[in-house]
């Protein structure tokens, strides 16, 4: 999904929701466990209850690569039960050297090869340009870099200065002169809502990828007050804070609620910019 393709579809739900599928087999609804796959159901009732009020999906496969080969074809056959246009970000935080980046890239976006075709891979820049390459050389595909996080360990290492200017600043800078920096986005933490004006001036056309609403106390407000740009620009996400707002047979109608809540607001932040 290109970049108009992504302004189009956020216009036409009212929505940069990206609801995130951590699942924790602790945390499933005991009436889901007389399935084959309870985490596969779960998803799927979850993606059919809030499929009309987000633009994206962002599974990170750390709940899902923790169960072995049987969590990858959980992860697969999520993929595959995703509509087609809706945004789909394999949450991987990969790079590496080059030979093993390609492999990581054709996990996620060789479709033919490993049967999951995500639109966008969440990529750490620390190995530096050849390590993020071979994913962006699947020019249909993203690559959402790493660069403000929402945890306390951001401060170890992202907002130190490099030659008069923070590491995360520096990520941006060198990163989107890139020949291929029309595929890339950045993450920008929602619990470093003071720091969006400047990660504006570094990337005015960017998408963001925003975790931290909901579980982690960030404000969708805050976020969008310098954030915005004129095709949107954020995909907002929140996992915990939707798929386990309600804990019973009616799980999915609560993830709605909060997915819903969210949507709401959303609408009222792009009428109020004119993006709708
Ligand atoms: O890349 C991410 O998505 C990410 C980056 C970041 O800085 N902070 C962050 O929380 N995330 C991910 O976003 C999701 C947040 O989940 P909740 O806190 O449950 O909404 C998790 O999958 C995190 O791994």
């Amino acid at each position: 999904m290109n970049k108009r393709e992504l302004f189009a579809q956020i216009q036409e739900k009212k929505s940069f929701l990206c609801v995130g599928l951590d699942p924790v087999m602790e945390n499933i609804p005991k009436h889901l466990l007389k399935y084959e796959d309870p985490i596969l159901e779960f998803n799927k009732q979850l993606i059919d209850a809030t499929k009309d009020l987000c633009v994206a999906y962002k599974p990170n496969t750390a709940f899902y690569e923790s169960m072995g080969w049987k969590g990858w074809r959980t992860l697969t056959e999520t993929w595959k039960y995703i509509p087609e246009n809706i945004f789909t970000i394999a949450d991987a935080k990969r790079g590496d050297i080059g030979n093993t980046s390609a492999m990581y890239a054709e996990t996620f976006f060789n479709r033919e090869k490993s049967e999951m075709g995500f639109d966008a891979v969440t990529v750490a820049p620390y190995m530096g340009e050849d390590s993020v390459g071979p994913f962006l050389n699947y020019k249909d595909k993203w690559v959402i870099l790493l660069a403000l996080t929402s945890n306390s360990g951001h401060k170890d290492f992202q907002v130190l200065e490099t030659g008069g200017q923070k590491l995360y600043e520096t990520v941006i800078n060198t990163s989107s002169g890139w020949a291929t920096a029309d595929q890339l986005m950045y993450v920008v933490g929602a619990t470093r809502a003071e720091e969006f004006k400047q990660v504006r001036k570094l990337a005015p056309d960017h998408f963001l990828l925003v975790p931290g609403v909901g579980a982690q106390g960030g404000s969708l407000a805050d976020v969008c007050e310098y954030g915005l740009n004129d095709s949107c620009g954020l995909l907002v996400n929140s996992s915990r804070g939707i798929i386990y707002a309600g804990k019973g047979e009616d799980f999915a109608e609560r993830a709605r609620e909060e997915a819903l809540k969210l949507q709401q607001e959303m609408e009222q932040i792009l009428l109020s910019a004119e993006l709708i």
